[in-house]
């Protein structure tokens, strides 16, 4: 297929040459360049179609940021109602066992996890039920956990809460509060939601037996670790450890339970509580390394491309992304190994950085036009920007003015919709006593998204201003790009020295030296510079 792009033949711009020429092979991407001519002429071709691939080559990965899903804390297994038989023992004591407790919930955010879609699909989790209890008083086993595995970044807002032993103490309070409230000491009389009863037992003994009290809803004692509710939690950092959001119900208590004076073999049991059910709506905020900032159109999945594996769709159009895409580039010195120099905020070494490329930003676009709003939130949450201007499209100071004021707009409405929030009026309930104010209130787990008081080693996150930033000036293979380029950088130049106005507008905002690097990405030149300059920034972040 003839290439769609206009591209020079015999590769390089000749103010690329320079550029090129300066820097050493100090990090090298996973796509290692092979040195055999022959070899070398079908890889850089392959390399070329891959570079410029038609629209119709992408591999789409699914992808959701957002998820509502409910979950389901395992019930309990019903009690045993069963007696001892054993050889000159026709009638022997009760020994049912007790039904066991259900599975827990958890939830726990894992660096492999990118994507919200699986629980998208999956919608409802449920843990498993307990078994039931069973004869010789053996109780029942167990039911299995859950562990909601979500991709680190994700912020978790609960929507609803059923918890069947809440509702019931509830109910019973209200029916206490009543004129005729049922007599605290009895006759009891069959419920069939909660009574398990021996086979044998008939309909006419149902109506003339006593039953005794229920026991009121009980809760298991891992019910106290559990995350207090409304849960709102801000998972932005790997967790070694789950943390548990319901905890299984109880199971029911086996006949023996119930054995009195009067009646020493009793033909009932209590069936297991139900599961707590929580419904929570995730949404996920990419923490990528580096985001990739442009217009539409301006070379950011190509970019992506010649960058990573990553086979984004690309198109001569504007909105060929219609989903965020991650790259991941793999570092090594190729030998395998993880260059050592590279490492992360905790002191790992750094074996890869990923990449988000996002939808085309649009004039307005803080304004919900274009493809909006909901987008410019994965750059809030990326360490380094890369702002990729088209050098063929206009001039390229004004592009980046207007991306800037795009990002800026957003961030400032973000900050009022906080300052909103902090600003609304809550009502002064006195609480009676410490355990009243306890159980009262409102936790928000906030797993490192900057240092709090419970949380002070925390990592900062910047305001997007603050954030390390650089320019990739993109298409520098095109014609008549060069006065474009050096006008950006001596604009840029002008804002490292103070003499600019910094393009955001904010007073407070990183003051490093802002670099613009040229690249033509369709020919995979200048690219590796970049992967440079961000781990430099990325140090630095
Ligand atoms: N000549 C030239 N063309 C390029 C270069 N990079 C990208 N293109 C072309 O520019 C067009 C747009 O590229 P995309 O990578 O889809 O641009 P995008 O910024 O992802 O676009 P949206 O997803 O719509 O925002 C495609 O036709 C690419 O082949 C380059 O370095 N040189
Ligand atoms: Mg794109």
């Amino acid at each position: 297929m003839p290439p769609r792009c206009a591209s020079i033949p015999g590769t390089l711009t000749p103010f690329l040459y320079p550029f090129f020429l300066r820097h050493g092979p100090r990090v090298c991407v996973s796509r290692r360049c092979e040195s055999t001519s022959a070899e070398s002429l079908t890889t850089s071709e392959e390399e070329a179609a891959r570079l410029n691939p038609p629209p119709s080559d992408y591999s789409r990965t699914v992808f959701a940021d957002k998820a509502t899903v409910t979950l389901i804390a395992g019930s309990g297994g019903h009690g045993c109602i069963s007696f001892l038989r054993e050889k000159y023992i026709a009638a022997g004591p009760a020994n049912g066992g007790d039904g066991g407790s259900g599975g827990n919930v958890y939830i726990q955010a894992v660096r492999g996890e990118t994507s919200l879609h699986k629980l998208a699909r999956r919608n409802i989790l449920k843990a498993g039920r307990g078994k039931n209890g069973q004869g010789k008083t053996k109780g029942g086993e167990r039911g299995d956990d859950i562990v909601v595995q979500v991709p680190v970044g994700t912020v978790v807002r609960e929507i609803d809460r059923m918890d069947p032993v809440f509702e019931e103490e509830q109910q019973r309070l209200a029916e206490a509060g009543q004129e005729e409230a049922p007599m605290s000491n009895g006759p009891y009389k069959w419920d069939p939601q909660r009574w398990l009863l021996y086979p044998a037992v008939t309909k006419e003994d149902i109506a003339t037996a006593d039953f005794p009290t229920l026991p009121r809803g009980r809760k298991s004692a891992l019910a106290m670790a559990e995350v207090k509710g409304p849960i709102s939690l801000d998972l932005s950092m790997p967790m070694e450890k789950p943390i548990l959001l319901a905890a299984g119900a109880l199971g029911g208590l086996g006949n023996p339970h119930f054995v009195t004076k009067t009646a020493p073999r009793p033909k009932f049991a209590t069936k297991g509580e139900a599961g707590m059910r929580i419904t929570l709506e995730l949404e996920l905020k990419l923490l990528a390394d580096v985001g990739l900032v442009g217009l539409p159109n301006a070379g950011k999945s190509t970019l992506l491309r010649s960058i990573s594996k990553s086979r984004a769709r690309v198109g001569d159009w504007a909105f060929t992304t219609l989903q965020p895409n991650i790259g991941t580039v793999v570092l090594d010195d190729h030998r395998g190994r993880p260059i050592a120099h590279a490492r992360h905020e905790t002191g790992e070494v750094r074996t890869n950085f990923t990449i988000a490329d996002i939808p085309g930003l649009i004039q307005d676009a803080h304004l919900d036009k274009g493809l909006g709003i909901s987008f410019l939130r994965h750059v809030e949450r990326a360490r380094v920007l890369a702002f990729v201007i088209d050098l063929s499209a206009g001039d390229a100071v004004t592009a980046l003015k207007a991306l800037w004021k795009e990002v800026g707009e957003y961030e400032r409405m973000k900050i009022q919709e906080e300052k909103d929030k902090q600003d609304t009026i809550v009502e002064w309930t006195p609480f009676k006593t410490v355990e009243d104010a306890i159980s009262n209130r409102s936790e928000t787990i906030v797993v490192s998204s900057g240092p709090t008081y419970d949380n002070p080693l925390a990592p900062q996150i910047y305001s997007i201003a603050e954030k390390p930033w650089f320019v990739v000036a993109t298409k520098a293979d095109l014609p008549g790009t060069k006065e474009n380029f050096e006008t950006l950088r001596n604009y840029l130049q002008l804002v490292n020295e103070g003499v600019e106005e910094h393009p955001s507008g904010q007073k407070s905002f990183w003051g490093k030296k802002v670099a613009a690097i040229p690249i033509s990405a369709i020919n995979g030149h200048g690219v590796k510079r970049i992967t440079e300059w961000t781990l430099n920034l990325l140090d630095d972040a």
